[in-house]
């Protein structure tokens, strides 16, 4: 049986839980439960705390786990990214005040000054490389945004996603990022890939097709084929029908959701007509 660590608070735990419903296993109805078996599927959950997935994940007391990126390379932990899955998407920046007299506007100005974050072993890792020696590396829970303002640290890296946060408590950015996450599937290092491991993939990458692509199905006269084709390649290659009766071919394709309606203007363009898009209910690639 295949044991999996998902997140049982925070932001991953919800859209975890959604994913995993969707590729068709069980999930729990009350946030209190810890383990949940789904023996017709051979798998049983652990709900655990995000920061704890991959510890346990390293040790190899649970086969596979959901957690962010960034707290897998934060906790150290003896585990490998398996499989990104698309939700969460973050950067983890470093910013300051702005409007000050000595404003840090670039990574070489953390030297000598305090650091706050809830990572700290990624702070610590990332200014080592870049050669920069805090006065100290702060660690706090959450809220890292207020402790410049309460005077705890002269400089912050958290998680920004919209930058709301980081506004209303008058930081701005700066440096490159110091690495972009999204919740992934985690899996121990060396170990072999466990059983059941190959089954789960396929269907959370059903579930990520699914949301990523559409359907779209057009109609197109054959001497802009190859102009329409050109436009809408698909995963590996668009499926033509020829139409009855007519010079012209009825084309079905897979497109990226973000882009459907840019490719919608383009085949129009080049002459395609009834363009239907569908959204694609489950998927095996
Ligand atoms: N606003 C956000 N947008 C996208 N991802 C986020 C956001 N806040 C946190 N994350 C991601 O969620 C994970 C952190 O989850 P965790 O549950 O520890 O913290 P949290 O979501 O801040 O919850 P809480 O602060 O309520 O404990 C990280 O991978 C982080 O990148
Ligand atoms: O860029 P934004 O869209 O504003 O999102 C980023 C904020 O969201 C998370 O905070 P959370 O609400 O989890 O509070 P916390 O700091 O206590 O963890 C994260 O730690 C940032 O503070
Ligand atoms: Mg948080």
């Amino acid at each position: 049986m295949l044991r999996i660590a998902v997140p049982n608070k925070g932001s991953l735990s919800g859209p975890a839980s959604e994913m995993l419903r969707e590729a068709g296993y069980r999930q729990r109805r009350d946030t209190r439960e810890l383990v949940l078996a789904d023996p017709e599927n051979d798998v049983e959950f652990f709900f655990l705390r995000p920061r704890d997935v991959a510890v346990y994940v390293g040790t190899g007391t649970v086969d596979v786990g959901i957690t962010g990126r960034d707290l897998m390379l934060d906790s150290g932990a003896d585990a490998v990214e398996h499989l990104g899955l698309g939700f969460a998407r973050s950067t983890f920046r470093y910013a300051a005040p702005v409007g000050t007299e000595q404003p840090v506007t670039e990574i070489a100005h953390i030297a000598g000054r305090r650091v706050a974050s809830s990572y700290t072993t990624l702070v610590a890792q990332h200014l080592a490389k870049q050669g920069v020696e805090p006065a100290a590396i702060v660690h706090l829970d959450g809220a890292v945004e207020s402790s410049v303002r309460l005077g705890v640290a002269d400089v912050i890296a958290d998680v920004v996603e919209t930058g709301t946060t980081l506004r209303a408590a008058g930081l701005e950015v700066f440096g490159e990022p110091i690495l972009r996450s999204e919740a992934v599937l985690i899996r121990r290092s060396d170990a072999e890939p466990p059983a059941g491991l190959e089954v789960l993939t396929r269907r959370l990458e059903g579930v990520i097709t699914a949301r990523e692509y559409v359907l779209m199905d057009y109609v197109v006269p054959a001497a802009r084929l190859e102009d329409a084709v050109a436009i809408t390649p698909g995963k590996e290659s668009p499926t033509v029908s020829e139409q009855h009766h007519s010079d012209a071919y009825a084309v079905r394709v897979m497109v990226p959701r973000r882009e459907t309606n840019r490719i919608m203007d383009a085949l129009y363009d080049v002459g395609a007509r009834a363009i239907i898009v569908t959204s694609i209910h489950a998927s095996r690639l």
